[in-house]
């Protein structure tokens, strides 16, 4: 589903992702993970297309999108959910979710601003289909509440939610657990479980290995920009190459 083919991206000389390639295959989720500046987020962002390779394909699909913008890329089936993703305050989770899949409407603005009968039909299209990702994501009880009250949990399940709305082939979350503790990230876990066991494609990059290990199908390492393990989460557990890494940042 996306192959990554020698990618490399620096900053001032320095490499941040250096002749990187994975493939995440339909249906799987992979997990990235690495020590701190191993150039995970860089790899992310080169994926989604908020940052430009200076070398190496990328291809989603079969199509090369390395040279599409990120709304062109999401357009054709990839889903992000960011890190630092906030909702938006003063608006119900519901409103919160619908936000996300207006302007993907068939009516547009014009039908919007007259109030148009296309319009409203398309504005109960867009609820019944953020109440089925809310439903997807167990927040349906919430739907109505101001999403800003919603727990750092259910924040995140909540950008889960408008991600799907979007019906993407591959979701791309980028450090989901992140912030999370205890319940939170157990109920994150059984989340991002339910989405892989209906079928769908996940990349995962994640500092907390044992939230990836426990999820991914398989795991690529990333250390000072490069691959150093790429493989199931067992055996990726125990390459020497990846305690090295990992060792060395702690000590
Ligand atoms: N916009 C930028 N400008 C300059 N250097 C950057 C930029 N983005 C990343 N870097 C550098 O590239 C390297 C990789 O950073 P990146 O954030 O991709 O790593 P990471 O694995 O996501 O780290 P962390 O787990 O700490 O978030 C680091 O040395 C970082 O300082």
């Amino acid at each position: 589903m996306l192959a990554v083919q020698g990618v490399s991206r620096s900053f001032g000389g320095v490499y941040a992702v250096r002749d990187v390639t994975l493939d995440v295959a339909d249906g799987e989720v992979c997990g990235v993970i690495g020590p701190n500046g191993a150039g995970k987020s860089t790899l992310f962002n080169l994926i989604t297309g908020h940052l430009a390779a200076e070398r190496g394909e990328i291809s989603f699909l079969g199509r090369r999108v390395d040279r599409l913008a990120p709304h062109r890329r999401a357009r054709l089936g990839m889903s992000i959910v960011f890190q630092a993703a906030r909702v938006f305050r003063g608006m119900t989770v519901r409103e919160n979710v619908m936000v996300g899949l207006h302007g993907r409407t068939s009516a547009g603005f014009v039908a919007a601003a007259l109030r148009l009968p296309r319009h409203r039909r398309d504005e109960r299209e867009i609820a019944a289909r953020a109440d089925a990702a809310l439903d997807r994501v167990g927040l349906s009880e919430w739907a109505d509440r101001p999403a800003d009250q919603l727990p750092i949990g259910q924040q995140r399940a909540l950008q889960l939610a408008r991600a799907l709305c979007a019906r993407p082939r591959l979701l791309l979350l980028d450090e989901p657990a992140s912030g999370l503790r205890g319940q939170e990230r157990e109920r994150l876990a059984e989340l991002v479980e339910e989405l892989r066991a209906g079928g769908l494609t996940i990349l995962l990059v994640e500092h907390d290995v044992a939230f990836v290990t426990r999820l991914a199908d398989r795991i690529v390492v990333l250390d000072l920009g490069r691959v150093i393990a790429d493989g199931p989460p067992a055996e990726v557990r125990n390459d020497p190459l990846v305690l090295a890494a990992y060792l060395g940042q702690s000590a």
